[in-house]
Formats: structure tokens, sequence, C-alpha cells
């Protein structure tokens, strides 16, 4: 791969399939692979949107096996390498041997913040299989920052070749990202790496602000296809990236057209900030708990906005998505017992 100043990571066939409900095609993976490839975008990371494994009743089926969607999008790419998602505890190590037999070449480890330590064998085994390793700290924002170094440098110390900081619920501000890539940038001497999502309008200038500080790995969903209000916007952070001239290696009109005509044409509905992704980079809560607290507000007759409020205040966490239901509940219970 040609040296470039900043390493984009397309995460749209993974975060995305949390906007997809987890319903992507093998027609759909290739095409947009495909396009990728075309468009010489370095990683494209595949998985059902909760990781390796994550198919199942408490995060979503999906339509399609992954192994299949991994094999497809391996399949069309000569210049891209396929990248995993693996959070331990969701995925096992057998399923990421699996993923590379089926053509990943990047493993992204992830855990909470604070518990870099269940990464180490995940990180360890994905070296042995000779995969690029990157440690993905999610929900940044709950770790002060000397917190977040000591768990990048678990990370490190376990031999990832990336860290991320990953603002999965959308609400850290430009200053706040600044503050955290600086400090792991003066404490590692791996790569850094920022993921974001844009509850708050806010991808595209924390992207920036982690680059300024130190980031060389960015991720973008095309057509801010990912959980949430989505990622920072691969094809218009390219644009802005080429504007500033920093070289991304991809093509920009060839990303233009396959958002346009390509995956434009499959989104459930189009990636705005509403009321629902607002609330989650103001409350502080997971992008993948958006779509299953549209269902429960649905179904207890609520207001989204009051549970996810209540969900951020009780710091619910990757894998407790089981209490969106509690919650919901015990606000209709409160409503009927005011009625
Ligand atoms: C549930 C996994 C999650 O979607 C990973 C990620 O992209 C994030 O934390 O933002
Ligand atoms: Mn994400």
């Amino acid at each position: 791969m040609n040296k470039r100043d900043v390493y984009i990571t397309e995460v749209a066939l993974r975060d995305g399939s949390h906007a997809m409900a987890h319903q992507y095609t093998v027609d759909q993976v290739t095409r947009i692979a495909r396009g990728l490839d075309e468009a010489n975008v370095p990683y494209i990371e595949v998985a059902h949107g909760d990781g390796l494994g994550g198919s199942s009743l408490q995060y979503g089926r999906s339509a399609t096996d992954e192994l299949e969607l991994i094999r497809a999008a391996a399949s069309v790419c000569s210049r891209s390498k396929i990248a995993v998602l693996l959070l331990p505890g969701i995925g096992t190590v057998h399923e990421l041997k699996a993923a590379e037999e089926a053509g990943a070449k990047m493993a992204r480890i992830a855990t909470h913040v604070t518990e870099a330590d269940v990464s180490k064998q995940h990180v360890h085994m994905a070296r042995d299989l000779g995969m690029e390793t990157v440690g993905f700290l999610m929900m940044a924002h709950m770790a002060p920052v000397e917190e977040l170094v000591t768990q990048a440098r678990l990370m490190e110390s376990y031999g990832a070749d990336t860290v991320y900081v990953v603002d999965s619920a959308g609400t850290l501000l430009p200053h706040q990202v600044t503050e955290r890539i600086k400090a792991l940038r003066q404490s590692l001497r791996i790569n850094i790496g920022f993921h974001g999502h844009n509850n708050l309008s806010l991808a595209m200038a924390n992207s920036l602000a982690a680059m300024e500080a130190g980031a060389t790995y960015l991720d973008g969903s095309i057509r801010s296809l990912g959980a949430g209000a989505g990622n920072t916007q691969t094809e218009v952070m390219v644009a802005v990236l080429d504007k500033m001239d920093i070289n991304t290696g991809v093509d920009l009109s060839t990303m233009m057209d396959l958002a346009q005509d390509i995956v434009a044409p499959i989104l459930p509905k189009p990636q705005e900030i509403e009321k629902g992704s607002l609330i989650l980079g103001y409350a502080g809560v997971y992008s993948s708990f958006l779509l299953h607290s549209e269902r429960a507000a649905q179904k207890y007759n609520l207001d989204i906005r009051d549970i996810l409020v209540e969900l951020g205040r009780q710091k619910v966490v990757g894998g407790q998505e089981d209490m969106i239901v509690d919650v919901a509940q015990n606000l209709a219970k409160k409503k009927e017992a005011l009625i």
C-alpha cells in the first residue's frame, strides 16, 4: 500500500449494518466493496454491526452470514484490505480465525474504554494470524484522559499496531478530542486513530481535530451510513482533506459516484440528525442503541427522548441492550400511574 498522510477505514459495511438493521445482502456488499476498492480506500470493515458473532436476538439477526459478506467483499478487492471488528464476549477467537480465512487482513478488537485488558488474547491471536491489529476503545467520553492513556498503553503492550479513540455516542466536542489524541500521541509509539459519530454534527470537526493532534487513522462511512446519525461522511472527508493537501490516496470522484448511485438508493431512510440521534449525542448514549430504542418507544408508546435521556443518566454501556426495554417498561409504568 502506498504511503498516505491519513489512512481511512470505511465502516459502512459494519457500522452501517446497525442502520440497515443487519439486513445487508451479498449483492449490496459486493457492489459497495467493489466501488471502494476502485476508489483505493485502504481499509473496508465488514461484519455484523456489533462485530463478529453479533447476529443474535439481543443485537439483531443478520440477513446474511457475515462470513459470506466478508468473502464477497474480499473477492472483489485487489487494493483495499478487509477489516473486521470483534468485541470480546460477543465474538470469539474462532470467529476471528474464520474471518481471516474468509479474507480479512485487519482485526479491530473493541472494548469499553475502561476494559482494554479483555482484548489481550484477541490481539495476540490476530497477530499470530498475521493480521494488522487495532485496539478500539469505545465510549471514550466515559473515561478521564489519564485513564484512556492507561488503557491504550495496555493495548499497545499486547501488540496492537494502532489504537483508536472511539466516540461511540457522538458526544465529544472538538477540544475533548484534541486533548485525548494529544495525550495518546505523547504516551504511545503506535499509530493513533479516531472514529466519530455525527449525532451533534461534529464528526468532521472532531476528525480534523484528531488529525491535527496526531491521529493518522480516521474512520468514515460513505453517505454517513453508520449507527445513529452515522459517522464522518467518508466522501466529504476525502474532499476536505484533499483541500487541505492531505494525501488519503482515495479518489474523490469515484467515492462521490458510489455514494450517490449505489449507497443512497439502499438506505432505509436518509442519514439525518433527527430527534433520536441528536439525543444520543446530547445524552452520551451508544449510537447502536438508536433502532432498539425507536422500537421500544413505539411498543410502549413513549417519547424516544425520555428513553435515551434515562439510558444516558444510567450510564448504560454496550452489551446492556436489554436495559433499553427495562427502562422503557419503567417509564411506561410511571406514565400509567400518572394517568
Ligand atoms: C456495538 C459496536 C459499536 O457499534 C462499535 C462502534 O462502532 C462504536 O462504538 O462506535
Ligand atoms: Mn461506531
